[in-house]
């Protein structure tokens, strides 16, 4: 495989650990930092302090926060910037104004109130005026794991296969495994609202709960997540594989993820303010949340377990008397959401 130019705008965790990737597949990797102190120290120091400090970055990587010099005679270029910020990163790239043959993004969320999935939100702003290749990576895949090179599985999924087998071919190697799948709705959906359920295996933790109700949660929730999503029109056997299920089990599990742990202190009733404060890095799940539900109510479709997590977030609720709820509903047979 010949080297690339790659950008990859954003330098959170995962923007720095997937140019990590790229940059040990031999590719040249500009990171977008959109400040210009974070973007020095970067070159300087070759770390990222502040987001995923145990790493090393690779000399082939090298750090700007001038978006044209980023995408400029690139072959590709990664958009990991959380959801709030992807309308405004895809003006950036748009007023660039350069033909990209690529653009892949990494970014796990729902916009509340539009509801629009990634894509959509980029392409309501544009994005085809630049290219039509649009490309989602998800999956279970912590930075912090990615950036020691632990061994690693996500899913990139496009309209345009060749796009998603572009994108496979680009990140590939031995410790970075990558499936495609064309399955675009389903893939965005499972790694957005995977995030919801984290919340509320932390928040159950944090109460004291155990490994019963972990496993509750999970599995109900994969059920929650597979009756939104095919009502959205994904595939359900999409919710079975690395963006559904597979993220699901590492975002509820992981030491890593933020959204567990928002959930947890939620659970040992901190004010949610002061949880996002105090974590310092985005915790998608909590706008997800109040996405999912707005999405659940339009489509007619029951997710108790966001709603039991919307009314801790949003309306008060105490995490103890949302457990109860749940635990109350009317008795149901298992399987429903598969009929
Ligand atoms: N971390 C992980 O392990 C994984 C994360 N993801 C997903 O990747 C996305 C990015 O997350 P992650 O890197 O972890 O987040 P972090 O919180 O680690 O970093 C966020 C980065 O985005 C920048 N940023 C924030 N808001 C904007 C904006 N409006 N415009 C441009 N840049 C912005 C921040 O810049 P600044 O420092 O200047 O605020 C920072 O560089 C999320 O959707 C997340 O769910 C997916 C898989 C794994
Ligand atoms: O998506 C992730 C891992 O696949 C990251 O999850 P958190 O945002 O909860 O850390």
């Amino acid at each position: 495989m010949g080297a690339k130019k790659v950008a990859v705008l954003g330098a959170g965790s995962w923007g720095t650990a997937l140019a990590i990737v790229l940059a040990d597949n031999g590719h040249d990797v500009m990171i977008w930092a959109r400040r210009h102190s974070q973007a020095k120290e970067m070159n300087e120091h070759k770390t990222n302090e502040q987001y995923l400090s145990d790493a090393f970055l690779p000399e082939n990587i090298q750090v700007t926060t001038n978006v044209s010099e980023a995408i400029v005679e690139c072959e590709a270029v990664i958009i990991s910037v959380p959801t709030s910020g992807i309308r405004e990163m895809t003006r950036q790239l748009l007023k660039a104004d350069v033909k990209i043959p690529l653009i892949v993004h990494a970014t796990k969320g729902i916009e509340p109130n539009t509801l629009f999935r990634v894509s959509e939100m980029m392409k309501e702003e544009g994005i085809n005026e630049v290219s039509d290749d649009i490309v989602v990576l998800s999956g279970p895949s912590h930075a912090e794991e990615v950036a020691q090179r632990q061994p690693t599985t996500v899913t990139v999924s496009s309209q345009i296969m060749d796009a998603a087998k572009r994108s496979q071919n680009l990140f590939m190697n031995t410790r970075f495994r990558v499936y495609t799948s064309q399955d675009m709705v389903g893939v965005e959906l499972g790694g957005a609202l995977k995030n919801v359920m984290a919340l509320g295996v932390g928040l159950a933790e944090g109460l004291g709960y155990g490994d019963n109700a972990r496993a509750a949660i999970m599995t109900r929730g994969i059920a929650e997540m597979t009756r939104l999503g095919t009502k959205l029109g994904a595939d359900p056997l999409t919710f079975a594989g690395l963006s559904g299920l597979g993220d699901l089990i590492v975002t509820c599990t992981s030491k890593y993820s933020r959204n567990w742990r928002a959930g947890y202190q939620l659970g040992r009733e901190t004010p949610l303010d002061q949880v996002l404060e105090e974590m310092g890095m985005v915790v998608e799940g909590v706008k997800t949340t109040q996405a999912v539900s707005q999405m659940a109510k339009r489509e007619g479709v029951e997710v108790p377990i966001t709603s039991a997590i919307y009314d801790v977030l949003f309306n008060g609720q105490s995490p103890v008397q949302a457990g109860r709820l749940l635990m109350d509903r009317d008795p149901k047979k298992e399987t429903e959401h598969l009929q």
